[in-house]
């Protein structure tokens, strides 16, 4: 059976006196697409940059691919894109490209690695004079230029527009259909919802949860209920509220038990306009767990 993209075994990284990531045990098989999510600080550039070879772990172990971590990038095997990830001064966009391109034995033909980035536009551009989100187009066309195995993101949009954000995605939707395993840490909840196979939640170094995003929100009680009333009736003495907002004419009761406060609202003779009850959002469910782990 061929290694799995990924094995962290008991990995711990220190930075100093600071506990960055502590005991970690991950694996990552060939094609998942994984979010890595977690307030600042949970550790996740940190387990990248041991994945990536960038940092020596105090302790544990990483394999990529079946190799070590330094081995598989030298190998061509690992596609990065850094939170800080730099690009070389002086030198338009084409030019950076070419020189990564011939670094690699089997580039990524040139035509279809521009198309698929989006950055036709900016071939003849200085690189110093990039947008936030050019630069991050930019250097995802340099992580995908040896047509790696495993891409590694860390926080790849955090300076894209909605229209890049959605284009970025989708580029990683088709990438993961043809087999290339992408693990991506982002604070963007909501995308990790709709492109991961599977979310890892982390704190303090360690994880928290991990699976399917649907397990991950169910893992996590209660509902919220949301309806428009006007006045400036207050509703957290209704049984199973444990929290009530009130924005305006719009309440938003969260609750361990819809049908009980549904039942004591209409009682109450409550016309509940606009009603609506959804189900724990993936953000709900890691502040959740995240709190709990604190
Ligand atoms: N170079 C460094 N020197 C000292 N401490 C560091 C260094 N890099 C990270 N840390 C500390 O290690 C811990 C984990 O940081 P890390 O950047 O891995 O978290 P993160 O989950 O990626 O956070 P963010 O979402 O803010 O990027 C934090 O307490 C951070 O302050």
């Amino acid at each position: 059976m061929p290694p799995d993209a990924l094995a962290l075994s008991g990995l711990t990284v220190r930075h100093g006196g600071v506990l960055a990531v502590d005991r970690l045990d991950l694996r990552i098989g060939r094609g998942e697409t994984v979010a890595l999510l977690g307030p600042n600080g949970a550790g996740k550039s940190s387990t990248v940059s041991a994945v990536l070879g960038l940092l020596r772990p105090h302790a544990g172990t990483v394999e990529v691919l079946g190799r070590a971590p330094g081995d598989a990038v030298r190998a061509g095997c690992v596609g990065a894109m850094l939170q800080h990830g730099g690009l070389p001064g002086e030198a338009r966009v084409g030019e950076v490209l070419h020189l990564v391109r011939c670094s690699y034995a089997d580039p990524w033909p040139l035509d279809d690695l521009v198309a698929t980035t989006g950055i036709g536009g900016l071939l003849g551009r200085d690189v110093d004079a990039l947008s936030g989100g050019q630069r991050q187009r930019v250097l995802l066309a340099l992580a995908l230029a040896g047509q790696p195995p495993l891409l590694l993101l860390d926080e790849p949009t955090s300076a894209m527009d909605v229209e890049g954000r959605r284009a970025f995605w989708t580029t990683m939707r088709d990438l993961a259909d043809r087999g290339t395993t992408v693990v991506f840490a982002t604070h963007h909840l909501h995308e990790a919802d709709a492109v991961a196979d599977r979310v890892v939640v982390m704190a303090a170094g360690r994880v928290v949860a991990d699976g399917p995003s649907a397990a991950v929100r169910s893992a996590v009680a209660g509902r919220t209920v949301r309806f428009t009333a006007p006045g400036a009736a207050t509703f957290d003495r209704v049984p199973g509220v444990t929290g009530a907002t009130r924005l305006g004419g719009t309440v938003a009761l969260a609750t361990t038990d819809v049908e009980a406060t549904l039942r004591a609202l209409l009682a109450d003779g409550v016309a509940l306009a606009d009603l609506e009850v959804r189900g724990a959002s993936l953000e709900d469910a890691v502040l959740s767990l995240v709190g709990g782990a604190r």
